[in-house]
């Protein structure tokens, strides 16, 4: 599913009228008419239903004055509580106020004060002071009404996006609406996906407003992953295919108290469908790694009493690389300095398609420049906030503050696929594309978790996905499968064998054609 700026968003509207002749107050109806028809299947029709639609003087507004229209012509009481003066709408939602009643509307240029009672007793409130014009923090009278919204105990659907949330982000400008169900038009915007707006929204449905095919098609966006995306990318495999063809994968992992990691990442590659994976760990681990796996095969590195890489490995690593259709180097190796140095010159001598996560990205932010030395042969990084901070020299907070932003300027500024991980995995390419993943839950919060997502995207690579592709199908999947372990056991106690465990369900899951409506809901 695509997903758009409000700014965009607004272009997009505007070349709809401009290019296409499509009437702005045409758009306005298909808008309202698909908010009140989810109304009316959530709620139901006809009298004893109020539906109190709380409006501001812009689009977003209007489109609440053609909600409380339609609703009323289905034998509901629609009243509308108008922010502003009467004189103060304008344009097409001027055109829809109009077309009310006289008695419904009753105009509010100071706020909600008197209202409460009104509003606590409607079966459903409808947020729509607010949509993608939103141009500061809220304060004022609209800050109160949107602390009266909240406070009522009624459920609220919100119109296009609630509130206050910055559609460009997620962002909480100020304040925001708490809705049940948002009904975004057209196309979803960034903060109808991207937290907190997407938990502050509800569910989510994007309604076919009848914006021209071209103008969609053509709008700058990323993507959202989910299921049918996930789809998209899933390529079936050749019922002659053997273990050679499904790819050879390599994992260089391990350190004294990390040999999980290792085994996770090498068993989650198995898992997600390689072929072949051999697991290259210091010597002296090589006997508990020999028991934690079965199908891996593991390489015992270096002299037999050394618990971590030593630089000297080099040679014997390149050796067991030669001819392995991708490489994962990270979990659990420690920050040993001589690992570190191992890691730099793995970095530039190793060709096979990459993916460097948790010890491999922190040595790698000691030196980010090396990764410039990979030019022409692919990589991939999975950094979580922590590590996304440390490759950039910033504090988590202000990578949390702009994820994609900081996913977009590191994977173009050094040539790398990225993956961010975190609520709302952010996939960024070399050239800038944006790719926002809509699985997972808070049971994945808990370690282990990154030395799975490794494995995943490691085999994929190794099949010989793209690896814009392979990030994406990659977290979708690793959280897919957390998502089918949550329906099974909840989220607490989840671990992150389990999501191990469940991804061949997952993946079929993924290739089994679905029953039911794909639909448009996507929460
Ligand atoms: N795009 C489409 O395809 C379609 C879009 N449609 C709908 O239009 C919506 C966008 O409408 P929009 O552009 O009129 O903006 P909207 O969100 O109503 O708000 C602007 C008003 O709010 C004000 N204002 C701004 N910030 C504020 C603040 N912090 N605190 C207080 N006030 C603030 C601002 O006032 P100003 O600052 O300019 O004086 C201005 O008056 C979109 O979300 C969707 O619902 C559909 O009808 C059809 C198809
Ligand atoms: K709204």
């Amino acid at each position: 599913m695509k997903v758009v700026t409000g700014q965009v968003m607004q272009s997009m509207d505007k070349r709809a009228i401009g290019e296409f002749g499509v009437p702005g107050v045409a758009l306005m109806e298909r808008a309202g008419c698909a908010c009140a028809d989810a109304i009316s299947k959530r709620f139901g029709d006809g009298a004893g239903r109020k539906a109190v639609i709380v409006a501001g003087k812009g689009n977003n507004g209007g489109d609440g004055f053609v909600i409380s229209r339609i609703l009323s012509q289905r034998g509901w009481e629609a009243p509308v509580l108008l922010l502003a003066a009467p004189q103060a709408v304008t344009g097409d939602a001027a055109v829809n106020l109009e077309r009310l009643d006289s008695g419904v509307v009753t105009s509010l240029p100071q706020g909600l004060a008197g209202q409460e009672e009104l509003i606590k007793s409607a079966t459903v409130v409808v947020d729509a002071l607010l949509g993608t014009g939103i141009n500061s923090e809220v304060g004022g009278v609209y800050g109160e009404a949107i602390d009266v919204v909240n406070a009522c105990g009624v459920p609220v659907v919100a119109v296009d996006i609630p509130s206050g949330i910055d559609a460009g982000s997620g962002r909480v400008l100020g304040r925001a609406v708490r809705a049940e169900l948002t009904v975004s038009f057209a196309l979803a915007k960034l903060g109808n996906v991207l937290y907190p707006g997407t938990e502050l929204g509800g569910r989510l449905v994007v309604a076919d407003i009848g914006m021209p095919q071209a103008v969609v098609d053509e709008a700058p966006g990323c993507e959202f992953m989910d299921r049918e995306s996930a789809r998209a990318i899933i390529r079936p495999r050749s019922v002659i295919a053997h273990k050679g063809s499904n790819g050879h994968c390599l994992v260089i992992a391990g350190s004294a108290g990390k040999t999980g990691a290792a085994a996770m990442a090498a068993q989650s590659a198995l898992r997600a469908g390689a072929g072949l994976v051999s697991l290259a760990v210091p010597a002296a681990l090589n006997p508990v790694l020999e028991s934690k796996t079965t199908e891996a095969m593991t390489i015992p590195i270096g002299p037999e009493d050394k618990w971590h890489f030593l630089a000297g490995a080099l040679g014997e690593l390149l050796s067991v690389a030669k001819g392995k259709d991708a490489v994962a180097l990270g979990p659990g190796l420690g920050t040993a300095p001589s690992t570190v140095y191992l890691v730099h010159s793995l970095l530039t001598a190793l060709d096979a398609p990459l993916v460097i996560d948790a010890d491999g990205l922190n040595a790698v932010a000691v030196a980010p420049e090396l990764l410039l030395r990979r030019r022409g042969r692919l990589t991939l990084l999975t950094p979580h906030p922590g590590e996304m901070a440390r490759l950039m020299g910033v504090s988590v907070p202000e990578v949390e503050a702009d994820r994609i932003g900081c996913a977009r300027d590191f994977a173009t500024r050094f040539q790398v696929y990225l993956v961010l991980k975190g609520a709302r995995s952010i996939v960024a390419g070399p050239d800038g594309a944006i790719a926002i993943n809509g699985s997972g839950n808070p049971g994945m919060a808990t370690g282990g978790m990154g030395d799975v997502l490794t494995g995943v995207i490691a085999a994929l690579l190794g099949q010989g996905y793209h690896p814009f592709a392979a990030a994406r199908l990659g977290v979708f999947l690793h959280g897919y499968a957390a998502d089918l372990m949550a329906e099974e056991t909840g989220t607490r106690g989840m671990v992150a064998t389990d999501v191990q465990e469940a991804l061949p369900r997952a993946l079929q899951r993924l290739t089994v054609a679905e029953g039911g409506a794909a639909g448009t809901s996507i929460n």
